[in-house]
């Protein structure tokens, strides 16, 4: 997958007019480079994924990859578990994303059952499933939409399931938060972006990713239905939450 992407420089041109952010073609054709040097901690926590799996997922059970964008949640599975150890669906609303990563499965993963279907995680019809990877993508849903989503996934996984929920977040504290997001651009300087290339993506992202508080996210799962959150992994001002189906 990585000998095919190109290294991020969409913001790195002075634009008239920075457009919302959106995961078009451009987008797919740098995304691995583009997601590992803004996502503190993003190799760690995929390579966490597979050893969660190895102790809460039954043999076998099904895996939902939710905004699997390229699959990489999906390739880190597979590259850690058996063929039988569990079926993976991902799925994804941006057409560009769902193709590559169909391709990259049927080239990587020829011997697991994986596959990618293009849809709207709000409205999918979910089948019973044992792990669900939320990694970085309700932070792009509508806040208003982002209850009920998760409401369903509660409903959706089996007794004993879990659901990793990654995220970008905002500190409610505005000093700690100030502090947080200063450092968070240091790590996108000490990656290679340039100032430019941090404030026009800053400016892209604005409304379109709306992070929440980890308190907020930890009552989001709790209305959910879910009695168990925890953090189990933060970097600056992002996160990644477990949250467990009794
Ligand atoms: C930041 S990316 C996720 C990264 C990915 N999970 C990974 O670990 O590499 C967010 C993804 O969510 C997808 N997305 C956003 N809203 C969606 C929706 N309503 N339904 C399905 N996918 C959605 C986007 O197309 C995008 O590919
Ligand atoms: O670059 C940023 O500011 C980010 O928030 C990184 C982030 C994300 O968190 O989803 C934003 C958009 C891209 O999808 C990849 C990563």
């Amino acid at each position: 997958m990585s000998d095919a992407s190109y290294r991020d420089a969409i913001f790195s041109t002075p634009l008239d007019k920075v457009a919302r952010f959106s995961f078009d073609e451009q987008v797919v054709a740098c995304f691995p480079d583009m997601i590992r040097r803004s996502v503190p901690g993003y190799g760690q926590i995929l390579g966490m994924l597979s050893l969660i799996a190895q102790r809460h997922l039954r043999h076998g059970a099904h895996v939902y990859d939710l905004g699997c964008s390229l699959g990489a949640s999906g390739l880190a599975l597979a590259g850690a578990l058996p063929a039988d150890a569990f079926r993976y669906t991902g799925i994804d609303l941006s057409p560009a994303m769902v193709k590559q990563a169909r391709q990259t499965f049927a080239d990587e993963c020829a011997d697991y059952v994986m596959q990618v279907e293009e849809a709207d995680i709000r409205t999918l019809e979910y089948a019973p499933s044992g792990m669900i990877i939320l990694n970085f993508t309700l932070q792009f849903l509508p806040p208003d939409d982002r209850d009920a989503l998760l409401r369903r996934l509660f409903d959706a996984l089996e007794p004993g399931g879990v659901l990793i929920l990654s995220e970008k977040t905002v500190d409610a504290d505005e000093r700690d938060n100030a502090w947080r997001v200063e450092r968070y651009h240091d790590f996108k300087r000490a990656n290679g972006y340039s100032d430019l290339e941090i404030s026009q993506k800053r400016t892209a992202l604005e409304n379109v990713l709306v992070p929440d508080t980890l308190e907020v996210l930890h009552d989001r799962l709790k209305q959910a239905g879910f009695p168990r959150s925890m953090t189990w992994f933060q970097y600056l001002n992002f996160a990644s939450l477990i949250a467990f189906k009794p």
